[in-house]
C-alpha cells in the first residue's frame, strides 16, 4: 500500500468502521432471525423463531394457522417477535447464549417442564384420539431386520390389515425403515400429508451394531437438538410397536430397540395408540403377536374404545405422583344431611330386605341413593368412580394400573394370587352403616343403617360395572409402560373385589350379584364390615369372606368405626359367631391398624380370633391419604389434630405391624390356637397369619385354586377351605427377601415418593428405621 493511500485509509476508517457498526445493529435489529429454540428447553417460542408451533401455542393462538404457513414468516413477523422479546426481561433472559453471547440466565424449572409435558401428553393423546376416529388415515407399517424373522410379522401384520373388515379400506404400506431414503420427512419434519396417519413398527433387537441404531439416533437426536421442533410427530394419528427379541439369550435386553423407539416416538410428540408388544422368539411369539395385533385392531377400528381419554394419561415421572394423589378426601355434608332428614315411615331395615327383594315394584317408588344431579355423584366421579344405576360404583385401583405397567400387584397377589390387572374393584352399595376414621372417602358417600332407595337388578349393575371397568383400563393404553399381554389379559376379569366404598352386603341381591360374578368364572372377595348380621347370615359362598375388625373393644369401635347403628357392639359380636358358623367359606379378619386408636390390643384381637376363628387374619397399617378427618379439612401432616382425626403419627411403620403381628401370634398361641405368620407384603405394611392347616409339608398354602372354586362351585357338592388351596410361592411367604414383591415386576419408587418419606422420617424418632409403604388396599 503506497503512502497517500494509506493517508486517504486513516482519514475514512473512522466514518467506515462507523457505518459498518450502525448497519450491523440496524440489520440485527430489524431482520436477524434467531435459531430456533422452544418452551421446552428454556428457549423462545417456536412461533418466534418461525419454527412449527408447539402443541401448547396451538391452543392459545388460532389452530387453523399450519405450520407450513408459521415456517413462511416474514421478516417483519420476526421483528415484531424479536420487539417483544427486547420489551420483556424474562424473556431476555431466556434468549440463548449463542444469540447474545452473554449466558443462559434461566432455564424453566424441572416443575414447569414436567407439566408442559403433562399438558402436552394428554393433548396428544386426546388429539390422537379424534385422529383414531379418523377412517381415512393412512397406515404406514415400518420393519428392520437383519435374518429375515421381522419382515415375516411385518408382512404378516401389512396382510391382516389388509383383509381386515374395517381397517382394509385404509391406505396401508409397508416399507424396511433401513433403506428409507428420507428419515427426515417421516421422523423429523414429517410431510403435511403424514398428518393423522398411523405408523406401526415392527422392530427386531440387537446387542451388537445394526442397521436400526441409525433410526434410534435419529430419534434422539432430534429429541435432544434445542434447535428443532422436538414434538415433530404430534400431528401423527398414532403409533404403537412390536419388538421381537430373544428373552433367553438377551432377556437383560429384551426388545430393548423396540422399548426405545416406543419411548422416542412418545418424546417426539406422537399419541401411543397401543401398548408396546413383545415377542420372544425363543418362546410363543406366534401368540404374542397375535394377542398384540388382534387388540390393536379393535382399539383402531373402534371408536368407542378411545371415546374418552381421562387424566390417567400421564408420563413415566409423574404417574407415581399421580398415583399417590389419588385418593383425596371431599367432605360431602349434604350426604350425611340427607340421610338424617329421611323421614321415618320410608325407613326400612336392611334386615327385612326380603320384601323389597321380591317386589320390585316397592322399590321403584323409592328415590335414588346416589342421584346424577347429587353433590354424592359429582364428589364419587370427581374422584374417578364410575357410578353405576342408582347406588354402585366401579373404579380402577391403582394397583391394577400398576400391574398393567409391570410395577407390581397388591398384597392379595402376593398372599391369594389375585393378578391386580385382572381384578375389578366395586360394590353394589354406596351406602354404608360406618363412618371409619381412616375411610379416605369419609363423607363423600351415603351413609344409613336401613336401605331406603331404589334397588337396581344385579345384572344391570354387574354389565355396568364390567363396562365401567373395561372403559377405564382401555384408557390406559397410552399410558407408557403398559405391558401389551397384561393389557390383553386385562380385558377378562377374573377377580371381583367387593369392597371399595361402601358395604357390599348391604345391597339386597348381594347373594345374584355375587352368583352371577361365578356363572362368569370371576372369583368374589367379599367385605363387611360386621354390622349386618342377618345379611352375613344369609350370605352364599363366596371365594373369600372378609369381616373388618377395626377394634378390639367396644369404646374403641365407636372411636374407630363411628358406627351409625346403636346397637353395632352386638351386632359386631353376632357377625364374629355367625363367621365362626361358616365353616365352608375361607374366612378373613382384616384389621387395619391406626396408631394411637387401635393398634395395642393385642389380648383383645387374640379373643377375637378365638370367637370367630377365621381361616386368615391379615394386619395391615392404615394407609394415610391426605386428610381423613371426619370433620372435613383441617388436619394437617404437621400440626396434629384433634383426638379423632387421622395424621402422619397414626401410621404405623412396618416393624410395628410386625411387631404387633408377632404379638397377636403369641397370643393366639397362648389361648392354645393354630395359627402362625404365613406370608407378607412388605410393600403395602401388610402380614398374613393363617391356620396351620394350611402349612402342609413345611410349605403355605395360603393360595387360591380358581379353577377348582369354580369347579366345586359347578359340581354343587359340598366343600370347604381346603379343597381349594394352591401353594404360596416362595417369594411372597414370610420372611423371604423378597418381602412379599414378585421378583417379575420391577418396583419403582418415584423421586417425591423418596423425598416425602425422607420428610416423613425427619418427623419421626431416629429409632424408626424404615418408612411405611403408603397404598390403597381395598
Ligand atoms: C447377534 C445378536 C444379538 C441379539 N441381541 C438381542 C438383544 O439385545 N435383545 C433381544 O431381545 N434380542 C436379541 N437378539 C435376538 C433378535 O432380536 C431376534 O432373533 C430377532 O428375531 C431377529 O430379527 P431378524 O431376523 O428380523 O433380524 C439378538 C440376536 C443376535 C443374532
Ligand atoms: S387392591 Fe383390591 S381391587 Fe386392587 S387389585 Fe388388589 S384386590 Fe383388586
Amino acid at each position: 500500500m503506497g503512502e497517500g493511500a494509506l493517508s486517504t485509509w486513516h482519514e475514512i476508517r473512522f466514518p467506515l468502521i462507523l457505518g459498518a457498526t450502525f448497519c450491523y445493529v440496524y440489520w440485527r435489529y430489524c431482520f436477524y432471525q434467531p435459531r430456533a429454540t422452544i418452551p421446552k428447553k428454556g428457549g423462545r417460542s417456536a412461533r418466534e423463531s418461525g419454527r412449527p408451533p408447539s402443541d401448547d401455542e396451538d391452543d392459545e393462538d388460532d389452530d387453523s394457522e399450519d405450520y407450513d404457513s408459521t415456517t413462511e414468516k416474514t421478516g417483519k413477523e420476526s421483528a415484531d417477535a424479536k420487539s417483544k422479546n427486547l420489551g420483556s426481561p424474562s424473556d431476555d433472559a431466556a434468549t440463548s447464549t449463542e444469540e447474545t453471547g452473554t449466558p443462559v440466565s434461566s432455564a424453566p424449572t424441572k416443575q414447569k417442564k414436567a407439566r408442559q409435558v403433562k399438558v402436552f401428553t394428554r393433548r396428544a393423546m386426546k388429539a390422537g384420539d379424534t385422529r383414531l376416529l379418523n377412517a381415512k388415515s393412512d397406515i404406514h407399517i415400518f420393519y428392520s431386520t437383519l435374518t429375515s424373522t421381522t419382515e415375516k410379522y411385518a408382512s404378516q401384520l401389512h396382510s391382516l390389515l389388509k383383509s381386515h373388515p374395517v381397517l382394509s379400506t385404509r391406505n396401508i404400506t409397508i416399507q424396511n425403515i433401513d433403506y428409507l431414503d428420507d428419515l427426515d420427512s417421516h421422523f423429523v419434519t414429517p410431510a403435511r400429508s403424514l398428518d393423522e396417519s398411523f405408523y406401526l413398527f415392527v422392530l427386531p433387537s440387537y446387542e451388537s451394531e445394526s442397521p436400526l441404531d441409525y433410526f434410534i439416533e435419529t430419534l434422539k437426536d432430534t429429541y435432544n437438538d434445542f434447535r428443532i421442533d422436538s414434538r415433530p410427530l404430534r400431528r401423527l394419528g398414532g403409533y404403537a410397536v412390536f419388538g421381537l427379541g430373544d428373552m433367553n439369550g438377551w432377556d437383560h435386553m429384551f426388545c430393548y430397540q423396540a422399548l426405545l423407539v416406543d419411548k422416542y416416538l412418545g418424546k417426539l410428540g406422537a399419541p401411543r395408540a397401543f401398548p408396546v408388544g413383545t415377542g420372544n422368539v425363543k418362546g410363543d411369539i406366534e401368540k404374542e403377536f397375535k394377542e398384540w395385533s388382534d387388540h390393536l385392531f379393535d382399539t383402531l377400528a373402534d371408536p368407542t374404545s378411545v371415546a374418552e381419554i381421562p387424566d390417567i394419561t400421564m408420563s413415566d415421572d409423574e404417574s407415581e405422583e399421580a398415583n399417590d394423589e389419588e385418593e383425596f378426601d371431599i367432605v360431602d355434608p349434604a350426604s350425611v344431611k340427607i340421610s338424617r332428614t329421611t323421614k321415618a315411615n320410608d325407613v326400612v331395615d336392611v334386615e327385612d330386605m326380603g320384601a323389597i327383594i321380591q317386589s320390585s315394584k316397592v322399590t321403584s317408588t323409592k328415590k335414588e341413593m346416589v342421584g346424577k344431579d347429587s353433590p354424592t355423584y359429582a364428589s364419587l366421579t370427581k374422584q374417578g368412580y364410575t357410578i353405576v344405576g342408582s347406588h354402585s360404583g366401579v373404579k380402577i385401583c391403582r394397583w391394577t394400573k400398576s400391574a398393567l405397567r409391570g410395577r407390581g400387584s397388591c398384597y392379595k397377589f402376593a398372599f391369594y394370587g389375585i393378578k391386580s390387572h385382572l381384578c375389578m374393584e366395586t360394590t353394589p352399595s354406596l351406602s354404608c352403616s360406618n363412618k371409619c376414621v381412616f375411610c379416605w372417602r369419609h363423607g363423600t358417600n351415603p351413609v344409613g343403617t336401613t336401605w331406603r332407595w331404589q334397588v337396581d337388578p344385579p345384572e344391570a349393575i354387574l354389565k355396568g360395572a364390567l363396562e365401567g371397568h373395561y372403559k377405564k383400563i382401555k384408557q390406559m393404553r397410552g399410558v407408557p409402560g403398559v405391558q401389551a399381554a397384561r393389557f390383553a389379559e386385562a380385558f377378562t376379569v377374573r377377580h371381583c373385589a367387593l369392597s371399595l366404598v361402601g358395604e357390599p352386603i348391604f345391597y339386597p341381591h348381594i347373594n345374584e350379584f355375587v352368583g352371577m360374578l361365578h356363572e362368569r368364572h370371576i372369583s368374589s372377595f367379599l367385605v363387611c364390615n360386621a354390622q349386618h348380621p342377618d345379611q352375613l347370615a344369609r350370605m352364599n359362598q363366596v371365594t373369600q369372606l372378609y369381616v373388618s375388625i377395626d377394634a378390639a373393644d367396644k369404646e374403641s369401635l365407636r372411636r374407630v368405626d363411628k358406627p351409625l347403628h346403636r346397637d353395632f357392639w352386638e351386632r359386631f359380636n353376632k357377625c364374629l359367631d355367625i363367621l365362626k358358623t361358616k365353616k365352608n367359606q375361607r374366612t378373613v379378619f382384616r384389621l387395619t391398624l391406626v396408631k394411637g386408636f387401635n393398634a395395642e390390643e393385642v389380648l383383645g384381637y387374640a379373643r377375637l380370633v378365638a370367637q370367630a376363628l377365621p381361616c386368615f387374619v391379615e394386619v395391615k397399617g392404615v394407609t394415610y391419604c391426605g386428610n381423613s378427618a371426619p370433620s372435613g379439612p383441617g388436619a394437617s401432616f404437621s400440626k396434629g389434630a384433634s383426638k379423632d382425626t387421622l395424621t402422619m403419627a397414626n401410621v404405623p411403620f412396618y416393624e410395628e405391624v410386625l411387631d404387633f403381628v408377632k404379638r397377636l401370634n403369641e397370643a393366639l398361641a397362648d389361648q392354645g390356637l393354630e395359627y402362625d405368620i404365613a406370608a407378607e407384603h412388605a410393600h403395602s405394611c401388610c402380614i398374613l397369619i393363617a391356620q396351620k392347616r394350611f402349612k402342609i409339608d413345611g410349605d403355605w398354602y395360603t393360595h387360591i385354586a380358581y379353577d377348582r372354586f369354580f369347579e366345586l362351585l359347578e359340581s354343587g357338592v359340598e366343600f370347604g377351605p381346603m379343597d381349594y388351596i394352591a401353594k404360596t410361592p416362595e417369594w411372597a411367604q414370610f420372611g423371604s427377601e423378597q418381602a412379599g414383591f414378585n421378583p417379575e415386576d420391577e418396583r419403582v419408587k418415584h423421586k417425591s415418593v423418596v423425598k416425602r418419606e425422607m420428610k416423613l422420617k425427619g418427623s419421626r424418632s431416629s429409632s424408626e428405621a424404615s418408612l411405611p409403604v403408603m397404598i390403597e388396599v381395598s
